[in-house]
């Protein structure tokens, strides 16, 4: 089964678009010991609610060795019905690539990982060709700085909409890889999704960065997208469950885009 397929099947059976962000912060969380059981919590709580779970490296790396092997365990011990989408934003010459391609698809079998394309597309190509799997480029990322270079033109395009055709050109070459983009909730306006094609998109942005779900109602679009919550759901409003604030984001993002 291609990612694509997975991703579909499991938005439709929960009715959910929602990516559950896992950053897990020591300082947030009463200490670094904490958070193989919080992480657990979470994921135990917000799964049946979950097209996908997305863990960012930077969190895991920023704990030293401990982080990582908190990483793997955690890898190791999730719902097999929900892709995980590693949020890397790797980016190195190919050769570099093709052991970032193995640690992550091989070796941790992760679904999905993010990448920076910003060296082309022969760097990606060490992830193409991988059954089952995703890679999502940065498209439209959802910080202010997106304007500094994705959203500048080259000729008539954006740079975005260069960004783009890394997606054309592995589809149109028939990769086993599914290539996605990384689309931001915050900078998504009619200007950039009317360029942007029926590809899978992971949407970050929604909650603490205050991105308005209007922004993808009624665009006709048909890809498994997704939507990703992190510290909404694991540091906002505590006194609520971890269960009870991914189906209130799950809720949100169908009243506005239904799965
Ligand atoms: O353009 C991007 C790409 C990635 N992210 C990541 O998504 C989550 C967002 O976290 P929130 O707490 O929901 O704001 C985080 O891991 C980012 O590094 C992004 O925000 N924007």
């Amino acid at each position: 089964m291609r990612y694509g397929e997975k991703l579909s099947k499991r938005i439709k059976d929960t009715n959910s678009r929602l990516c559950v962000g896992l950053d897990p912060r020591p300082d947030l969380s009463g200490g670094m010991e904490k958070i193989p059981d919080l992480l657990k919590q979470v994921v135990d709580e917000t799964w049946e609610y979950a097209a996908a779970f997305k863990p960012n490296m930077a969190y895991f790396e920023a704990m030293g060795l401990r982080g990582l092997e908190m990483l793997e365990e955690m890898l190791g011990n999730m719902p097999k019905e929900v892709p995980i989408i590693l949020d890397a934003k790797r980016s190195d010459i190919g050769e570099t690539q093709k052991y970032y391609a193995k640690s992550y698809f091989e070796n941790w079998n992760v679904d999905a990982v993010t990448l920076n394309p910003f060296l082309g597309y022969d760097t990606m190509e060490p992830f193409l060709d991988w059954e089952g799997k995703a890679i999502y480029v940065l498209a439209v990322t959802s910080n202010p700085g997106s304007a500094d270079f994705q959203r500048q033109m080259v000729g008539d395009r954006y740079v975005f909409e260069l960004v783009q055709d890394i997606c054309r050109r592995a589809h149109e070459e028939g990769r086993k890889t599914d290539v996605g983009m990384v689309v931001g909730l915050t900078n998504a306006s009619d200007d950039v999704l009317s360029r942007i094609d029926d590809y899978p998109l992971l949407i970050p942005g929604l909650g603490a960065q205050g991105g308005d779900l209007e922004n993808m109602a009624g665009k006709g679009r048909t890809a498994p997208d997704t939507i990703n919550v992190s510290r909404g759901i694991m540091y906002k409003d505590m006194e609520k469950s971890f269960g009870e604030k991914a189906k209130f984001w799950a809720e949100q993002i169908a009243a506005s885009y239904p799965a």
